[in-house]
């Protein structure tokens, strides 16, 4: 099947630089996705974006390049709870990539147990208008006794105004809970501020919430965008990421995000993005539980 990509789309940057930063060894890019190839693995009929395709090939070569040496691929919404895309990336990854998938209540326990010896580790529950029609809660606290049995996690994506209306199903969910994208704060609004501060009191007050501090080409507003070289992109993000690295060290996460959808105004370089790193992980230290351990924690326990 062939698809016509959404009006407006930005393909992933072609070309990254090499990153100037050098991660740590057996880095791990814990957020990103694969998109079809749409003609082996059609987007799904209710999706709200059509994406250019980013094949698990082109996601590897971008690992290797950035010198990084596993992926955690996320299930994307234009997939829907078609997982064979993201799975099909865990299985030629050679054991380098584990996953996180969307699942509906009639999804069956072979499945799950296949899904999980493919190395599906978590699920993810989307609270993002624009991108999905809303799963009942009844149904996403069925699906998250039964994939807690299976020692899997949560992953939540939402937007920080839609945190105080979620917080009560937030913090009954009964495994590990990881936050895409540190809940998407508006970066014009002070770090210390009410909204801010009710994700970090989020993150205090619950020891199983964990979060990804990715995507400050999405949440910047001042920019620069990470491209041509910029040494000084996204620099309005860094006060809310950095507060997070530093007041959990153990339960931060980072990713690329590649192939990044459904950016409106540039496609940052991956490599700058790479870069962006050391400014909210400031010490070796740091940089080693958010890139290294922390993942491999929670993705890779028995290697640890
Ligand atoms: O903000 C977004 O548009 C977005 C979309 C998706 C997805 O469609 O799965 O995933 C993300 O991590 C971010």
């Amino acid at each position: 099947m062939t698809f016509e990509k959404t009006s407006g789309w930005l393909d992933w940057y072609q070309g990254p630089s090499r990153p100037k930063f050098k991660v740590p060894a057996g880095a791990v890019d814990a957020h990103c996705h694969v998109f079809g190839p749409g003609e082996e693995f059609p987007f799904a009929p209710e999706r709200k974006y059509t994406p250019c395709d980013a094949s698990n090939e082109q996601l590897y070569a971008l690992r290797d390049h950035l010198g990084f040496t596993r992926n955690v691929v996320v299930q994307a919404t234009c997939h829907g709870a078609d997982n064979r895309a993201m799975i099909d990336a865990l299985v030629n990854s050679g054991g380098k990539a584990r996953g996180v998938a969307t699942v509906k209540r009639s999804v069956t326990d072979a499945e799950l147990q296949a899904m999980h010896d493919a190395g599906v580790r978590g699920v993810r529950f989307n609270f993002v208008k624009r991108l999905v029609d809303f799963t009942p809660k009844d149904e996403l606290v069925e699906i998250a006794e039964r994939i807690k049995q299976l020692g899997w996690h949560v992953v939540i994506y939402f937007e920080a105004v839609d945190l105080p209306e979620l917080w009560d199903f937030f913090t009954a969910l009964p495994t590990t809970v990881v936050v895409d994208h540190m809940g998407r704060p508006d970066v014009t609004k002070p770090v210390d501020g009410p909204e801010f501060e009710l994700f970090v009191r989020f993150m205090r007050e619950h020891g199983n919430v964990w979060s990804k501090v990715s995507c400050p080409e999405r949440l910047s507003v001042s920019g620069p965008p990470a491209l041509n070289g910029e040494r000084s992109a996204y620099r309005d993000v860094v006060p809310f990421a950095r507060r997070i690295v530093e007041t959990f060290p153990d339960r931060v996460l980072w990713g690329t995000d590649w192939p990044h959808p459904n950016l409106k105004d540039h496609m940052p370089d991956d490599g700058l993005l790479v870069d962006f790193i050391p400014h909210i992980a400031t010490t070796p230290e740091l940089q080693r539980k958010l890139l290294v351990d922390n993942p491999m924690r929670l993705y890779w326990p028995e290697e640890k």
